[in-house]
Parts: C-alpha cells; structure tokens; sequence
C-alpha cells in the first residue's frame, strides 16, 4: 500500500466482522488526483454480511446492557484516538477521496465531535413518568435501542458521515453493520480500527466492503436489522426504502439536496459573496448541502457577478495533497460528465459563461471552478444536484417571486439567504421548503444543531439532541394494582 502514514496500521485492506479482519484484498482503491491505485479492499457477498448481522445481533445484549456512562467512556476513548490520528486519517481520506488536505483535517474534526457529542447524549436517553388515568396505576415511559443497525454511507464525507450514524447508534446501546462507499473504504477502516483499539467490543460495529448491491441486498432483507440508515442519493435512498418494506425497518434517509442560495439588494455584497463561495466551492462542490442555484436579486446582480467571479480565480485547483490547493478532483470521470453536462445544457438554453467551464489542464477529474449567468428554471442544472463546482447564476425582482423559485425543487435539504432586514429573515426563513436555512452566512453544519431535509430530501435528523432519538424505541409501561 502506498500511503506514508505515522502509524501504518490504520492502512487497513481486509473488513472487519465480529472483531476479525477478514476478506482477501481484490477491489482497487484509485487516487481521484492520479489513478493510481492506492489499496485494495475485500469483495465480501452474502455470506459474510449475513455473518457481521449475526455478529451484531450476537453482540447487541452485552452491549445494551452496559450502563450510559460505560457506553460514554469507550466512545470518548474513540474520540481522543480520532484526535491523535488526526493527521494520518486526513491523509486516508484526501489520497482516496481527494479533497484538500486542510478540509480532510477539518472533515477529521468534524467527524470527531459527533463521537465526543454522542458520548455526551448518551446519558441524557431520559424516559418519563405520566400521571395515571386511573388511582391503581403508574404510567412509565423508557427509551431501549432500536437493535441491529445497517449503514450504508457515501464516498463524499468518507469520515463524518459515518461517526453521524455510528456514534449516536452505539451510544443508545445498538449495534452496526456498515457498507461504506466502495470509492472511499479506507478511512472507514480506519475508524473501525480506532474504535477496536478504544474497547468497542467485538461484533459492536462491523465493516463490509464490495458488490453495494450484493451487500444492500443482505442488510435490507435480513429481519435480524432492525434500522437502516443511509446517506447517499435520493434514487438510491428509493430503491433501499422499497427493500425495507418487507421486514418494516426504521428508517433514517439523509438524501440529496437542490440549495437555493438568496442574494436581497440590501444584503452585505461581499458578505454573500463570501458565503456562496464557503458553500458552493467546499469538496470541489460534492456536498449534499453545496449551493445549485443562486438567485440574486436584479440591482446588484452585475456586482455579485463580478465579485464572485474574482473570487473563483483565486482558487487553487490541485492534488489534495499538495500546498495551498483549495480544489481538488472530482471523485470520477461520471461526476465530471455530469458537470459538462450541466454546463453544456445551460448555455445552449441561452446561459453566460463567466469563469471556468472546462476540464482542468491537470486531466483526470480535475474541473475548472465554473460560472454560468443567465440561468432559467428549464435548465438540467435548475432541477437536478450539480454536484460539481459549477456556479448557476439567477436574477429575480420579487421576493415573492423568488420563493416561489427556490422552492420549485422536488427535495428540501438546505437552502441559504443573505438580507439585513430583520422582518424579511423571518418571513424567508419560514418559507423556504427545507430542513436548514443559513441566514448571512453559507456554513451550517455542525455536530450540536438537527442536520436534515424535508421533501426528496429524506427523513429523520442527524447530530444535536434529536440524533439519537432516531436509534431509540419508546416503550410505555402501565403498572396496575397499586
Ligand atoms: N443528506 C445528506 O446528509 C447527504 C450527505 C452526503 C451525500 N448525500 C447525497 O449523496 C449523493 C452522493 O453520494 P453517492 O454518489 O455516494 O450516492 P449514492 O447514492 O450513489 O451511494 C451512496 C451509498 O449507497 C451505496 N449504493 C449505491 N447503490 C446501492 C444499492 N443499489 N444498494 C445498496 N447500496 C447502494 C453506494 O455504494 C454508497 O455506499 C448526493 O445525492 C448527495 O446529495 C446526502
Ligand atoms: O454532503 C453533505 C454532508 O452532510 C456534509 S456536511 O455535513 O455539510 O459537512
């Protein structure tokens, strides 16, 4: 394996099921930057996953059965190795994913404080006492875990997007089997590695890597997984729900997104700019929460354009790995084709382009951050998540109208808008058809608040106090003959 790490030993090329690393190494792992192959990861099927459901199910009773706080401290011991490791797990992550080095330390980060958080909430799982209807009985509410979880996750946040489902599942006392991404298996190896090394016992979190359909087949069908929590595109969340059915799992859906992002005439011009670049531009575009549509209201849309467009020639686009890149690949030659797709579509439909708009001179995935201006409601990039770095400029005159737009989107997962009137922050806060809205700035994401989307968007939240509810049953109590 080609990976300069301080401690080789998270460079792990086999799964790992009821505290066994197991598999034959077969499916290659490709650095987005270069091609080459970074590592390879086991081609596990049916058999295996039915073993790391039973390893899970095998493990859930002395796993519950540990109070809150013994579930706490393991978790925070995890916590403290992500932390340690930091530097190494960032490396993982940006050699298979790519981004910039300083976002896959943030992303690190970031991924930790959902560890540290849930060993937190995990002594705040509080049941209740109900006044009775009737004088001989006592009503008594607790909260159980829901019991064998399956994660599929995707390859865009290889780190965070597992610890958000892993860490509030064990910390209510569950037990999981994950399929990662199959472009970004390493660093969920990686953190399956740190979480043996801080005592989750054996058969407590699983990892299983190769066929996603294969794999998916087994957890969406196997009555031993009582949940499915997935991550990853609203299509795919459609296909796992319907598979679910049968055997009636809980759900947690975090799927795609269609941002709009809402520049008012009275707002901070560079403040905006500022935001949509945060929000538009982190991960090279590949986040769920990215920005795909910007809507600036018509005065100030020639300075908007201008200011965003000086802003996008200072980005740097590069390996991850290298100084200063602030742009790395895109994670295949797909998301790429989806981009030129998009940007093709948009200028034969009569759009501008301003900056970018091409394949990067470097090759491989690599995409020139994009602009287009003069964007309308019936082009591919109004409708569907771009998932690139390409920038889609609207003009509007109304608020009214411009509402009316932004939620013109079958999904509801972030939406974004900068004002310095107080009233209209209310009133378009409120309208928005979404599950999170930044207003004056384009980063929202964050361990402590419920990270989430309506619509297309999926259901259930992830992070902040409600995260854990979703890895919980309520059972109610009725004691008589008092
Ligand atoms: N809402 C969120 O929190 C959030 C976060 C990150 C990404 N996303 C969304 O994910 C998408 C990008 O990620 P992606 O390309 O990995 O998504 P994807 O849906 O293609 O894949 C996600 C995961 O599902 C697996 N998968 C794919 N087909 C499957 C099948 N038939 N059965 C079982 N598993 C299957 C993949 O291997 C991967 O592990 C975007 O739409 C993005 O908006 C949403
Ligand atoms: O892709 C969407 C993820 O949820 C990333 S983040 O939580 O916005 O950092």
């Amino acid at each position: 394996m080609t990976i300069a790490l301080a401690d080789p030993s998270l460079l792990r090329d086999q799964c790992l099921i009821d505290g066994l690393w197991t598999g034959v190494p077969t499916i290659p792992v490709t650095d987005p930057a270069t091609g080459a192959t970074i590592a390879s990861i086991p081609d596990l099927g049916v058999s295996e996953t039915h073993a790391a459901i039973a390893a899970a199910d095998a493990a859930l009773p002395a796993w519950r059965a540990k109070t809150a706080a013994e579930r706490a401290r393991i978790l925070r011991r995890w916590f403290d190795l992500l932390i340690a490791h930091q530097d190494d797990l960032a490396m993982i992550l940006t050699r298979e994913q790519g981004k910039a080095l300083a976002e896959a330390k943030g992303e690190i980060a970031y991924a930790a404080s959902f560890v540290e958080w849930f060993a937190e909430e995990a002594k705040r799982v509080y049941g209740e006492i109900i006044p009775s209807h009737r004088a001989d009985s006592r009503i008594v509410v607790i909260k159980q875990p829901v019991g064998v979880v399956a994660a599929i996750t995707p390859w865009n946040f290889p780190a965070a997007m597992i610890t958000r489902k892993a860490a509030p599942a064990l910390a209510a006392g569950c037990t999981m089997v994950l399929k990662p991404a199959t472009q970004t298996p390493l660093t969920a190896l990686a953190l399956a590695a740190l979480a043996e090394r801080a005592g989750v016992p054996a058969g407590v979190f699983n990892v299983v890597t190769g066929s996603s359909r294969i794999i998916g087949g087994e957890l969406t069908a196997n009555p031993l997984v009582s949940k499915l929590s997935f991550t990853g595109s609203t299509e795919v969340g459609r296909t796992l729900m319907a598979q679910c059915a049968p055997t009636m799992k809980k759900l947690s859906m975090e799927l795609g997104g269609n941002a709009p992002f809402i520049v008012f005439a009275d707002a901070d011009l560079d403040a905006a700019v500022e935001g949509a670049m945060a929000s538009k531009y982190r991960n090279s575009g590949q986040t769920c929460v990215c920005v795909n549509r910007i809507f600036v209201q018509r005065d100030i849309a020639p300075a908007f354009e201008q200011k965003l467009a000086d802003a996008v020639a200072k980005l740097k686009v590069g390996p991850g790995t290298e100084a200063g890149v602030t742009q790395g690949p895109l994670i295949d030659d797909k998301a790429m084709e989806k981009v030129e797709e998009h940007v093709a579509d948009a200028l034969a439909k009569g759009a501008r382009l301003v900056s970018g708009g091409r394949r990067h001179p470097l090759g491989h995935s690599f995409y020139e951050p994009t602009i287009v201006a003069g964007c309308t409601p019936d082009m591919a990039l109004a409708s569907e998540e771009t998932f690139g770095p390409l920038a889609a400029l609207f003009t509007f005159d109304t608020e009214e109208e411009v509402i009316a737009m932004a939620n013109d989107s079958e999904v509801g997962l972030a939406g974004y808008f900068y004002t310095r009137d107080l009233a209209r922050a209310w009133r378009v806060g409120e309208a928005l058809e979404v599950g999170m809205v930044g207003i004056n700035t384009g980063l929202i994401s964050t361990e402590v608040a419920p990270f989430g989307g309506i619509k297309q968007s999926g259901m259930g939240r992830e992070g902040s106090r409600h995260g854990i509810e979703d890895y919980v049953e309520i059972k109610y109590m009725c004691m008589a003959g008092i």
